[in-house]
């Protein structure tokens, strides 16, 4: 081996990797006739395919070498589509979809504001080409080939308001925007944040039932914000590395609905009292109402929803492009309870969903928590259902 050790190429996800992948990618490596010293063809291929799924990052440069180079393969082309892409949410997502490298188009839609927001995140220097649709007239070529959309459209909320009093205004937004994607991306995963998400959710799906294209594994109401959040307080509490902490958040995503399952937290605090975990419970369900008063009628959270936004996205393109095992939570169609859509833990495979999973065991505090949940939880689907089947 030569002595000297490149370092222009720099491997930093080891995520999903087999053990020679993980020791070949712990190299870190300067040029082309490194890689062909050191990495035979094959294990060239098998990390290319690994980029191409998203399965390990590495810088752009090392990207393209390792792709001009090696491969006969590319990367698969994935159109992204934001709706309501000018707003508080839609901006910084959109930019987080531009950094996103399995993202080749990216179609930014909104009624006002996006041939700006288009130009803006168009000059970042990232594989996907942007584009800006304003209007309805341009919804269709915003939609078309769409692989996966994102909904952040509509009003939010201010101090005082519940995410139900967002129903009258949003359903409408969420009824038309769904209507254009059963017409224009049928097939496309749908990736709803418009809230309130468990009428949203329920809506879309009444939309596309009736222009016969739904599919019940293509469609999401996006908690991963939940999830950021129980992580994030979890860790703070539990004095936990925060990179290595997980939890479930199921339920829904409004106050009560949303219910975190610190029993099944890791790694595992011992340091938590059950007031702890009441606290945390309560902090993670009242997460958007702190950052709501916090902004004092500036809005709700944009830039943490902006990250989870972002984050269940890249898991929907990874499951989208065969990577293994992507499992996040989100708000689906579901018969784990007697409730007809339940967040819980998902997996994400080529075609949506691939399974959705049990709640696991549960502690006695969030087996109380899940009785009280469910009446608001199914009277906020069956209000969804209701509008969508009368208007
Ligand atoms: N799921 C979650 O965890 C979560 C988290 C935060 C916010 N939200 C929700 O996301 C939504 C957006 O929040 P925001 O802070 O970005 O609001 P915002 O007002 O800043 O942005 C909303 C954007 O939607 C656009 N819009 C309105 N009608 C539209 C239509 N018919 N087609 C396309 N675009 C349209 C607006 O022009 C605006 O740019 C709210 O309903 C909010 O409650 C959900
Ligand atoms: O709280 C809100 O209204 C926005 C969002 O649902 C959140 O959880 O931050």
């Amino acid at each position: 081996m030569t002595s000297s050790r490149p370092s222009s190429l720099s491997f930093y996800s080891k995520l999903h990797l087999s053990a020679p992948f993980k020791s070949a990618l712990l190299f870190t490596l300067s040029s082309q006739t490194f890689c062909s010293k050191y990495f035979s063809t094959s294990m060239l291929r098998s990390i290319q395919s690994a980029l191409r799924r998203g399965e390990v990052s590495c810088s752009s440069s090392s990207s393209h070498l390792l792709r001009r180079s090696y491969s006969s393969e590319s990367t698969p082309e994935r159109k992204v589509a934001v709706l309501g892409a000018a707003g508080g949410i839609g901006q910084p997502l959109s930019l987080l979809m531009k950094l996103n490298p399995l993202v080749s188009k990216l179609a930014l839609y909104d009624i006002a504001g996006t041939p700006g927001v288009a130009a803006d995140v168009s000059h970042v220097n990232t594989r996907s080409e942007v584009a800006g649709y304003i209007g309805e007239e341009q919804l269709e070529q915003a939609l078309t080939g769409s692989d996966v959309v994102v909904i952040p459209a509509g009003v939010p909320r201010k101090p005082g308001m519940t995410r139900d009093d967002l129903f009258n205004i949003n359903a409408g937004i969420v009824k038309s925007l769904c209507t254009a994607i059963a017409k224009y991306c049928p097939n496309a995963v749908v990736n709803m944040i418009s809230n309130p998400v468990n009428s949203t959710v329920p809506i879309a799906a009444e939309v596309f039932k009736k222009a016969g294209t739904y599919d019940e594994t293509k469609l999401f109401g996006v908690t991963m914000l939940d999830v950021v959040r129980a992580k994030t307080f979890y860790a703070g509490k539990a004095k936990v590395n925060v990179a290595d902490v997980n939890v479930p958040v199921v339920g829904g995503h409004a106050g009560i609905t949303i219910l975190p399952l610190f029993s099944q937290a890791t790694p595992k605090a011992n340091n938590l009292s059950d007031e702890d975990i009441v606290a945390l419970t309560k902090r993670t369900q009242d997460g958007g109402t702190e950052v709501v008063e916090a902004k004092a009628g500036k809005g709700s959270a944009t830039l943490s929803m902006a990250y989870a936004g972002a984050l269940f996205a890249d898991a929907c393109l990874k499951g989208l492009n065969g990577v293994p095992d992507v499992v996040e939570c989100a708000f689906v169609q579901s018969s784990i309870t007697e409730l007809p859509f339940f967040a819980s833990k998902v997996k994400l495979g080529k075609n949506g969903v691939e399974e959705v999973y049990g709640l696991g065991l549960l502690s006695d505090y969030e087996k109380q928590g899940l009785e009280k949940l469910k009446p608001e939880l199914l009277s906020s689907i069956e209000k969804g259902i209701k509008f969508a089947k009368e208007n």
